[in-house]
Formats: C-alpha cells, structure tokens, sequence
C-alpha cells in the first residue's frame, strides 16, 4: 500500500462535539432556573454535571431528555438541534436515560423489562408483530440474544425472571441500567444514579459506567451529588449555581476551582 493510500485508511481525529448545549435558558414562571448555560460534551467522555441544591442540574437534566423546553438556546447531537424531538422520540436518536427513583415496570421481570428497552429500538409494530411475520420472528431472535447478553453484561442472569418490585433498590437501579442499554444509546443520560446505594454499590457503579463507555464506546452524562463518584470516574466536570455555569475542566481542576468551592461551603451534600 502506497503512503497516501495508508494516509487515507488513518483514522482522522474528530474534535467535533457529540452535543453542544448553547446558551440554554428555562424560566418557570419568575424563577430562572437556567441562565445560559453553555458546554460540550465530546464523543466517549463521561461528563459529570453537579452544584449544589437549586443549581439547576435537575432541569438541564430534564431539557436534555426533552421533557423540558428552553426559553432560549439551543441542544445539538451532532450539529443537529434536538429540540423539535418529543421524550419518546429521543431513543432513536440514541439518547439513553434512567431516572432518580427508578422507572421500570414494578410486575414485570427483569427480562420483561429489559425487552422493552429493546422494543424501543425495534421497527415492528403491532400488526406484524400478531402475525407473527417472518421479520418479526427473525427480530425477536435477535432481541432474545441482546437481551441475555444485556443481562449478561450487567451480572443480572440470576434474576432474569424475577419480577422486579421484590429486587434490592441497588439491583433495581441495575435493571434500569439494561433497559436503557438495550436501546443501544450514544449518549446515556444518568440522573443521580448513586442515590440510596451504599458505599460498596457506588464503588461497583462507578466501575460499572466506566465500563459501558470504554467497552460500548457510550458516552455519558451524569448529574450526581456524590463527589466520590463523579470525581472518580469523570473526564469532565461542569459546575452549576443558581443556573449558571460556574466552571468547567477536569475532575482536579473544578475540585480546586475557588468559586466551586464557596458554592459548596456549608451544603451539607457535597
Ligand atoms: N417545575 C418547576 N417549577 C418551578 N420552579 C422549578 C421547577 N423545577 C425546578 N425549579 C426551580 O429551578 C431551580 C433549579 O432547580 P433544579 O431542580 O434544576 O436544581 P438541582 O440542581 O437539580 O437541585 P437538586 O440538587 O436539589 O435536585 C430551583 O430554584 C428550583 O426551585
């Protein structure tokens, strides 16, 4: 192979953004809970977004996964704004999210829950899916197969047919985990996933989200209160107060940051 054709194969380094938050405001009623806010977060990273109580993490969180709308600014994935999507539509994008207090179907199993993770990928619908069509019977294969994997993965095969409401919080918070897997997403969302875990659970869950990203290429954002965790495993640290952007940098470089620091002072939180 000649040097301009090896030139060629050469992986070229992208240092585009994933997803741009530009500006973002959100007003509820008087109270501006986000006051432009800007940042990136680059293809890989885990992002951890904290400050303290009222920052307004919580509705950045919450325009990211659309069940907010800017008064103001705007969101892009990949130079695309994201804004015109409604919440159920974020998935096929590849926007991933759990939630705070877990989300998942309290009767069905694990597995159950898991699927339909998986179904929000899928593009069967109801009417292939109660013929039975080969399509059909050839995706659900295929789903079986993610879906042990996805169980696999998270060491969740020994509850597989449990029904989730009997489960520890923590395994619960593990299942969620595999439903938003399941979906395959770029970006995963994680909203204080540390709450309620004891101390060993967030050393597992650190490990855990570091290795979604590094085996699965996810990226990640996570909102945490838990220093510890976000310290330990984030690329990039974005502090918010009283919805704005207090500092942005490395895990060291924000810990250090004096204005960080003031925010902190006396909440009980961090
Ligand atoms: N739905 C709402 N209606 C009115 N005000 C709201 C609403 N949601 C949040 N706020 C206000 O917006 C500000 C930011 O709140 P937000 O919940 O985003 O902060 P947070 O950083 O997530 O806080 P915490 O760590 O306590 O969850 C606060 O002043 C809050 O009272």
């Amino acid at each position: 192979m000649t040097q301009a054709q090896l030139a060629e194969r050469a992986p070229v380094a992208s240092t585009a953004p994933l997803l741009s938050v530009r500006d973002v405001s959100v007003v509820f009623g008087g109270i501006i809970a986000l006051n432009g806010v800007s940042f990136d977060m680059q293809q890989g990273h885990i992002l951890g977004l904290i400050g303290p109580n009222g920052a307004g993490k919580t509705t950045l969180f919450n325009c990211l996964s659309r069940l907010y709308q800017p008064s103001k600014g705007d969101i892009l994935m990949n130079g695309e704004t994201i804004l015109n999507r409604p919440a159920h539509k974020i998935s096929e994008i590849g926007i991933g999210r759990t939630f705070q207090n877990v989300a998942l179907f309290p009767n069905l199993t694990v597995r159950d829950n898991v699927r339909v993770g998986k179904h929000a990928r899928t593009n069967s619908d109801i009417i292939s899916d109660s013929l039975k069509l080969p399509w059909v019977r050839k995706g659900e294969a295929d789903i079986n197969k993610d879906v042990n994997n996805i169980l696999d993965y998270l060491d969740l095969h020994h509850v597989a047919d449990t029904i989730v409401s009997g489960l520890p919080f923590g395994t619960q918070k593990r299942v969620e985990l595999a439903r938003a897997l399941a979906a395959e997403p770029k970006i995963l969302l994680l909203d204080e996933p540390a709450g309620g875990l004891n101390h060993e659970e967030v050393y597992i869950l650190g490990d855990l989200i570091r290795r979604i990203r590094d085996d699965r290429g996810v990226t990640v954002l996570l909102v945490e209160h838990h220093m510890g965790l976000v310290m330990s495993i984030a690329d990039h640290v974005v502090a918010l107060n009283f919805g704005k952007k207090l500092a942005e940098g490395t895990p060291a470089a924000v810990q250090k940051d004096p204005a960080v620091i003031k925010a902190y002072l006396g909440d009980k939180d961090s």
